[in-house]
Parts: structure tokens; sequence; C-alpha cells
């Protein structure tokens, strides 16, 4: 796919071609229960499972002919280059907030004797203050006993690669995160942006610098003219005008972004996990958000115009409008059961990824909600979701699409 624009996705569902994903690690294991919840994480997965089980989703992608790629491999490319890996560790560390210059020395000592590829995965696992041995104090930061057992946090939420930056048209946003935890790892796609060959021009929608929260799970490409972007618990409405008007000043085709106001609460968190498209005219969705939802739509003025306008209503019925359909299928999470509904969303069974239309990627224990797509002849593939689920995500949060035919 190399010799293919870099970067390509006009939609949710057309056939996907290249996808960029972390298979989870070290950093799993870094997750204590004084912390989970800092770490956005409700439970502590068992790595090999959850390993084993991710493993289980590329393979169901590389025979789909989807190729995958993996961000730590990326960015150890992009760290080979000596001048540009100094330049990430002095960043990393900014984002990690260490600030004394003993630590800071120590740790670009203990970086220094590594490979690229075992410096990143030590930065997404976490540097753990049994790592470094002597540090000599330069600050008063220095000498404090501190009993927190990291210098650097783990990263474990690494393996939701959607939703550091989000891939829209030829371009991307680099997200800025709502969580300090989360926050970090927008670094690695900035570098990858910067540095790696492959990406080089890549539009920016969005950018990190930016004080205003937007994350990928809020941002879906509906057609070649529609972004649909939730206005949630991570997605600030600021963050949606702003990629709005620099889609529209692009020579990109989209003319509308949607701003879907969904509930504020962990459950939901994003707008993926309540709605994701699974063909031309059939959306999953969890009956919660279905009406009435608020939707505000940012449209293409003239020039550098843009008209706004607030349009509630029935969620199909703002489909039909906006993707010019005579008629769209909503089918339910849990199937119309309430409770079956409430169990399957939590475990991300709204979640589905396409990767072609009407044929979509799901875990197997939302069995309920995967027998609804079935039976409206959409194709599902499955695979085991004991372990990966426990982080609150599913397919579609596990992957970036960074090219998808048009259609
Ligand atoms: N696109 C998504 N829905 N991602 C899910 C991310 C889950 C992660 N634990 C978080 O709270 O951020």
């Amino acid at each position: 796919m190399s010799s293919q624009q870099p970067i390509h996705v006009y939609n949710e569902i057309g056939q996907l071609n290249s996808v960029l994903l972390h298979c989870p690690g070290a950093e799993i294991e870094n997750i204590v229960p004084d912390y989970l919840r800092r770490l956005l994480f409700d439970e502590i997965a068992y790595l090999k499972q959850a390993r084993k089980e991710h493993a289980q989703f590329a393979e169901i992608l590389e025979n789909e002919s989807v190729e995958v790629l993996y961000l730590t491999d990326l960015m150890a490319e992009v760290l080979a280059d000596s001048q540009v890996r100094q330049g990430f560790l002095e960043d990393f560390m900014e984002e990690a907030r260490v600030g004394t210059e003993g630590l800071r020395e120590a740790l670009r000592n203990f970086f220094s004797a590594m490979t690229p590829q075992e410096m990143i995965r030590k930065c997404i696992s976490g540097v753990r203050t049994d790592d470094l041995s002597d540090i000599k104090p330069k600050s008063l930061g220095d000498m404090v006993k501190n009993p927190y057992p990291f210098y650097l946090d783990p990263i474990p939420n690494l393996y939701f690669q959607r939703d550091p930056f989000a891939t829209i048209g030829s371009g991307v946003t680099l997200n800025v995160m709502d969580s300090i935890t989360r926050n970090r790892e927008t670094l690695f796609p900035k570098y990858l942006f910067d540095h790696h060959p492959r990406f080089q021009n890549i539009p920016r929608w969005y950018n990190r610098d930016k004080s205003h929260p937007i994350e990928g799970g809020d941002q879906l490409v509906l057609s070649d003219k529609v972004v649909a972007i939730g206005l949630s618990d991570r997605t600030d409405a600021v963050a949606i005008e702003r990629v709005a008007r620099n889609l529209f000043k692009s020579d990109e085709s989209f003319e509308t972004v949607l701003a879907f106001d969904i509930p504020k609460t962990r459950a939901y968190m994003h707008l993926d996990t309540v709605f994701t498209m699974v063909d031309h005219d059939q959306f999953t969705i969890y009956p919660g958000i279905e009406s009435p939802l608020d939707v505000y739509s940012l449209s293409k003025g003239k020039k550098e115009d843009l008209t706004m306008s607030y349009e509630p209503g029935k969620l199909s019925s703002t489909l039909k409008k906006y993707l010019n359909l005579p008629a769209v299928n909503l089918i339910r999470c849990g199937d119309g059961d309430l409770i079956a509904a409430g169990r399957e969303q939590w475990n991300d069974g709204s979640n589905t990824l396409a990767i072609a239309p009407g044929k979509v990627i799901c875990y197997d224990r939302n069995y309920v909600t995967n027998e609804a797509l079935r039976r409206s002849g959409v194709e599902v593939l499955e695979f085991e979701s004991y372990e990966l689920s426990r982080g609150r995500g599913g397919p579609r949060c596990m992957s970036m699409p960074l090219h998808r035919d048009k259609l």
C-alpha cells in the first residue's frame, strides 16, 4: 500500500486497506489498583490473554488483506535518527512532567543504552523507580522522598489507537486529550507525522498545541461530504468548530460537520461507543442516545463563512437528510432488550470496525447485538474479548484506518 496516498479516509465503511494498531504490552502490567481510575481502566487485564486476543484481531484484518502497521515499529523507525530521538526524549519527559534535572539526566542515561524499539516500548510501559539506581540530586525534587512507584507512568490506553489522532480525508487531527494520562499519547503521532518518511506533508486539521480537547473516538467520517463529531465527555465544541473551519478552508470535499451532543458519562465517553456505521444505510446504535438527540450542523458557507444551526430531532432523520438516503436501519445494541443493551454497550457492543460495506469486526461476547447485526444482513467477524474489553474500548477504538477505498 505504501505507493498509495499515505492517508486516504473518506468514509467509515469502504474497503479498509491499511490500519494502525498497537498491541498491548508491559504497560498493562504496570496498572495497580491505586491508580486504576486515573489511568482510565476499570479492571486489571491479564496481559497474556489480552495479547492473544489482539493477535486474533490483527489476524482477521490480515486475512482480509488489510495492511497492519504497528505504532511501535513506525516509531522505532522515527527514533533511529539520533537527533530526532534526543528531541523526542526531551519532549516526552516534559509531557510526563519530569521536572528535575537529576532525574532527567538519569533517564537520558537509562535510555541511551537502548535500541529505538526498546526505548519506545519502555516509554510506553513506564519507568519504575526501581529501574533507575543512582540519581544524582540536582534539585530539591531529586532529594525529596516520594513513595510513588513510577518515574514515568505507564501508557496503558495506547492500544486504543483510535483516539490520540484521527484521519479525515487526506489529513489528520493531532488531538488534545481530555486526560493528562492520555495526552502523552499524542506525542507519538506528532513525531510520526513530523518525521516518518511515509507520512510527509500530511495536512493537519487540528494540532495538539491547542487547549480544547478532541478525541478520535468522537470523530466519524460518514461520507466524503459529512463528518460527525461527538460533543462528549471528551470532545469540546471549540475543537469541533476549529476542525470544521480547517476542513472547509482546504481542498477537501467535506461540506458538513455534524456535532452530536451525547450524554457526558463514562460509559458513553466517545460517540463511537454508542454509534458506528456498518453499511451504506445501516448503523449500530445504543438506544440510550436515540432520541431526542441534539445535533448541531456546521456547513461550509461562501468564502470562509460557516453556517451553523441547531437541529434537534430523530437520529434517523438527521442521517437520511445529510447522507441523502431514502431510509436508514438503526441496529440496536442489545436488540431491544434493555438489560442486554446496557451490558453489551459496557463492553462495546456498538463499537464495530467496518472493513468493507456490510462487513464488520466485533467482540464475540456481545452475542445479542452481533445476532441482530447478522439478521440485518451484516457479516460479523468475531474474536475473543475477555481481557481487551476491560479497557472500555472495542474494535473501532483499537484501530486507526490510514487508507480506505472511496465508495
Ligand atoms: N474510541 C474509544 N471509544 N476509545 C475507548 C478508550 C477507552 C480508554 N480507557 C479511555 O477511557 O480513554
